[in-house]
């Protein structure tokens, strides 16, 4: 099939724009390749300190002929999707021990679950801990000890933290090992009217409390499509999962098959042997767009509009907002995941899931092909489904149609022409909208501004009944200088009550929505930053804005406002508490959202 004419020059721009960055990371990769297998430039000193609580792996280490295994784990008990991974370790020892081969755990990264931080002051630190997670895995690895790295994070900031540090020791293989999503509990949809009803005064928390409960119930990912899900999306459709590995439950048969073959497949693509595949191979242009068309294809979280960026400067690889714009404009909505429709992740796979959607976004032109993957070269090996059979794991071809078309749908048919993401300009800066999971009649607004500092201003205004006509909510120095970035997805609730009540909502911030945000429109991300001077600071209450997310314009029409004096923000309350104190050198250094907003690239 050819390749898509506007995908091919999203693809050939960005190969233009990073020349440089790629050339001088390649040449730095190929330098730390010809050097040779990690642990030969060790001391006698060194190694014996790394392998002397090895045990049974200590000759088998020192004797330096086979493959020594990194392993990177974001193990904590707080996040339900990382809590899994308490036992890996063990298991991926023994098995590689099976082969004749070596695995250590390098070192832990932090995690930090959105879900406890949500509404928090800890969710200051979330972004953050992105570039903490690449920061603790480059400390993991730089003990130089390992032929090939297994990274073990599912959730928010933890694949793209380690997506950053796995490009920045790209002369090593990475292959990424997930857990899975948790069984289907409470549906999204159910819990989010609960929730709704608690926001109004309706329910009590003890009702509140079994719902979340009822939906958020044991091990695995969360099954709404947020950001953790959107990152094991993405690790298929860049090729660092096994195929058809991301949406498999955690303790189960087939979820163990897959870390044990996993494990085995890091030990065969070292340098040591004859399928060389080095992370930097993997993580090129056409990973990185194969990235954008699946966050497009399947309505993924706007986090990701940080995070890819990120992950692909560490790659050498300059992303720009114009790219996501293009891609989304070309690629159709294809899947229907709550918060975009009522279905899980698990319906989703159990419809279909990735297999199905890469081998119809192969067949319609819109990925590349010819890119190479830790299973081999060519991504239509991932059209292929793990199994587990009397004969052991294999892969089957996926399904040719959807086994449920209200969750799950071909290019010819989609829920959406486009993906939904609309890049956003005008006289209040740059920002983005996701409108996948908004209502077509709401994708225009123009109405007067409420301007507040902190998210629970809005809510205590809701709760003193001042919202009682379209009012588009704006909560600047939320940007990442300011406070961190945090998510302001606690707002949802109060903003779903005044939709469902007929009035127009929107909200506007230089701060970020969770992957799970979805029905009320939100210009966020909005650039430069409040903090910054940016032109948020200069809005006043009653101001008239207009959203338009089908033309991309964010613009205050009120008089006079062009020549105003931004307000200073007293920002003192976020620079201590919850280890905020920790974290002032990342808010004095960090970029803009634009490219990520990066502390460490
Ligand atoms: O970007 C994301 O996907 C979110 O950060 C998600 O990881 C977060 O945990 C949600 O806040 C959970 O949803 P609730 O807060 O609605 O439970
Ligand atoms: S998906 Fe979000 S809430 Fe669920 S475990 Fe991961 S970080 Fe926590």
């Amino acid at each position: 099939m050819t390749l898509d004419a506007t995908i091919a020059r999203v693809t050939d721009r960005i190969r233009t724009r990073s020349e440089g960055l790629r050339g001088e990371y390649l040449a730095r990769i190929r330098e730390a390749a010809e050097a040779g297998p990690a642990r030969a430039h060790l001391t006698c000193g060194n190694q014996a300190h790394a392998y002397a609580a090895m045990g049974d792996d200590k000759d088998s280490l020192a004797e330096g002929r086979a493959p020594n295994i990194g392993i990177v784990t974001a193990y904590n008990d707080m996040l339900s999707a990382h809590q899994p991974y308490e036992t890996y370790p063990q298991l991926i020892k023994a098995a590689l021990r099976e082969i004749g081969a070596t695995a250590q755990v390098a070192g832990g990264v932090p995690a930090m679950c959105d879900g406890v931080t949500q509404g928090q002051p800890g969710m200051e630190l979330s972004l953050f801990s992105r570039d903490v997670i690449a920061l603790a895995t480059g400390v993991a690895l730089s003990h130089n000890t390992f032929d090939a790295a297994l990274y073990m994070g599912v959730c928010d900031k933890i694949v793209p933290g380690l997506i950053m540090a796995a490009a920045t020791f790209g002369h090593i293989p990475a292959i990424f090992i997930p857990a899975g999503p948790m069984t289907s509990g409470l549906p999204n949809d159910e819990k989010a009217r609960v929730r709704q009803q608690f926001a109004s005064g309706e329910v009590g928390r003890d009702e509140l409390m079994k719902a979340e409960m009822a939906s958020y119930h044991g091990p695995g990912t969360c099954t709404f499509y947020g950001t953790a899900n959107t990152n094991q999306m993405l690790m298929e459709f860049m090729g660092l999962h096994l195929p058809g590995s991301s949406f498999v439950n955690p303790n189960t048969p087939l979820r163990e098959a897959l870390t044990v073959a996993g494990a085995k497949r890091a030990a065969e693509i070292t340098a040591l042997g004859n399928d060389y595949r080095p992370a930097s191979e993997i993580l090129d242009e056409k990973a990185f767009v194969n990235g954008l068309v699946g966050l497009m294809a399947t309505g993924g979280s706007t986090n990701h509009i940080l995070h890819l960026p990120a992950m692909a400067r560490a790659a050498g690889i300059i992303l720009d907002l114009e790219d996501f714009d293009e891609v989304s404009s070309v690629v159709p909505l294809l899947a229907k995941v709550y918060p975009n429709g009522l279905a899980d992740v698990n319906h989703f796979h159990a419809a279909g899931g990735l297999q199905f959607m890469i081998r119809h976004l192969l067949k319609s032109g819109l990925l590349h092909e010819d890119a190479k993957t830790v299973a081999g070269d060519g991504l239509s090996r991932y059209t292929q489904d793990a199994k587990l059979t009397e004969d052991g794991l294999v892969w089957v071809e996926g399904p040719e149609d959807s086994l449920n078309d209200k969750i799950l749908r071909k290019p010819a048919n989609p829920f959406q022409k486009t993906g939904g993401l609309k890049q956003l300009n005008g006289n209040l800066g740059r920002g983005v909208i996701k409108v996948s999971a908004v209502a077509p009649e709401r994708h225009v607004i123009e109405a007067p501004v409420r301007v507040f500092k902190e998210q629970h201003e809005v809510k205590d205004a809701f709760k003193r009944g001042e919202f009682t006509s379209d009012t588009i909510v704006v909560v600047r120095f939320q940007g990442p200088k300011a406070n961190g970035m945090p998510e302001l997805h606690s707002l949802t609730p109060t903003l779903s009550v005044l939709q469902d009540r007929g009035l127009k909502v929107a909200l506007v911030t230089d701060g970020r929505m969770s992957g799970a945000s979805g029905k009320v429109p939100a210009a966020i991300h909005v650039s430069p930053e409040a903090a910054n001077g940016g032109p948020l600071a200069k809005l006043q209450d009653g101001d008239i804005v207009r959203l338009d997310a089908t033309t991309g314009e964010l613009t205050c029409l009120s008089e006079g406002f062009e020549t105003r004096i931004p307000v200073e923000p007293d920002l003192r309350a976020n620079q201590f508490g919850i280890g905020r104190e920790l974290f002032a050198a990342f808010r004095t250094h960090v970029g803009p959202s634009t490219s990520g907003a990066s502390v460490v690239l």
